[in-house]
């Protein structure tokens, strides 16, 4: 779960993640020591876990896909990378799997197996603890779930665990649940009363009334420490993504995808950074594009060869009644960016992960306005870092 602010993101922050397979991990220089005090100490505990539990939209959404196509998963072998408490692997089982492999990295893989028993399916559900990369399962499987999303799909990187476990145990014609992954930005005015999109110039505007009015009332300038102020600001403020809620009204533009994946195939080259170039038209007259927002869909189709019979969306897009603890990743924009109906923001989006820590990442974009009368503004450069 993450830890952003206002992320209580189960699935985001310093904590979602995974650890690569051990030979990739040392290859990408990740310390496997520190990966397991950074990222999985947090999934060790039930409040994080209950915090994932509590997401109606992610629940909802697994809790379907696997009931509303049960002939996935009867007298199926099930996979469960990640098992956390449990939850996926005991539904599999509920929907009739022969024999679920339910891998925990933690700690909780006590509680998950608990739980099972508590729920009469210790007979079908074997929880494993240890790492997806090092287990050795003694069959190959028909199916594999995993709830492995973080902050705007990527961050964690927990999807490699999921590839590795896929290459060396998913037999030629199991299904992935889920099955594909998609990755959306689209420009958002700042919402009413939503202090975290406040544009920039406003928050220097007040730092100038403050040196002002201290000046008049204590006798102090404080305009030396403009600078430091602004630079301050913009680290916290222009370099870190957000978490929001974002509301649906906020949305001035196009949404546009920057990433499809197919879970069945993508390989770990594939995610390990994401580049796009997006058209969004401007759907609004006289708006102030202040920041994108970034969050991502997931969908249980099956597979080629077993289509799902019901398939499901999982959707982490802006909405005024349903929201989910991964919430959407907010990218200041500096300076905003006026624009009307019939306009075009041109997008180049590259995502790749911090080389200090391959779960977090670094995201780098250039806008560029292109007016109805087809005349290009000057483009606004941002890097941001999602932590
Ligand atoms: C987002 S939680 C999902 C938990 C549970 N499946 C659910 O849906 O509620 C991801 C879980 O995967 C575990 N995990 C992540 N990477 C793993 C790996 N490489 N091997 C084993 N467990 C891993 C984490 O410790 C965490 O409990």
């Amino acid at each position: 779960m993450a830890t952003q602010e206002n992320g209580s993101g189960a699935d985001a922050p310093p904590s979602r993640s995974s650890s690569s397979s051990a030979a990739a991990a040392a290859a990408a220089g990740v310390d496997k020591g520190v990966d397991f005090a950074n990222y999985f100490c947090t999934y060790a505990y039930l409040y994080h876990q209950k915090e994932m539990l509590c997401d109606r939209v992610r629940m909802d959404a697994y809790y379907n896909a696997v009931f509303r196509n049960k002939h996935h998963f009867r007298n199926k072998v099930v996979l469960d990378v990640g098992t956390g408490s449990g939850i996926l692997a005991i539904w599999s089982a509920q929907a009739g799997a022969r024999k679920v492999y339910a891998v925990e990295a933690t700690k909780m893989a006590e509680h998950a197996r608990e739980l099972a028993k508590a729920n009469g399916v210790d007979d079908v559900v074997e929880v494993i603890e240890g790492s997806m990369e090092e287990v050795t399962l003694p069959e190959k499987v028909d199916v594999i779930i995993s709830e492995w999303m973080g902050y705007f799909l990527l961050r964690e990187s927990m999807f490699d665990s999921v590839i590795c476990a896929r290459d060396r145990w998913l037999r030629p014609d199991g299904a992935m649940y889920p099955s594909h992954a998609r990755m959306w930005v689209a420009p958002i005015r700042s919402g009413l009363g939503d202090q975290k999109i406040d544009d920039f110039e406003r928050e220097m505007n007040e730092w100038h009334n403050f040196v002002d009015e201290t000046e008049a009332h204590y006798g102090v300038n404080m305009n030396a420490l403009t600078k430091a102020y602004r630079a301050e600001h913009e680290k916290y403020y222009l370099k870190t993504s957000m978490w929001s809620n974002v509301h649906p009204n906020q949305i001035v533009g196009t949404a546009a995808v920057i990433k499809e994946i197919d879970c069945l195939t993508a390989t770990v080259d594939e995610i390990r950074s994401v580049m796009a170039q997006v058209t969004m038209p401007i759907i609004m007259d006289r708006a102030r594009v202040s920041a994108f927002a970034g969050w991502f869909d997931v969908h249980f189709r099956g597979s080629t060869q077993n289509p799902a019979m019901h398939e499901i969306e999982l959707t982490t897009a802006p909405s005024e009644d349903f929201g989910t603890h991964w919430g959407q990743q907010v990218f200041l924009l500096h300076p905003p960016i006026r624009a009307n109906e019939g306009d075009k923001i041109i997008m180049s989006f590259t995502m790749s992960r911090s080389k200090e820590n391959h779960r977090l990442m670094n995201v780098e974009f250039t806008c560029e306005l292109e007016q109805s009368s087809g005349k290009r503004l000057s483009p606004v450069t941002s890097k941001v870092f999602i932590e």
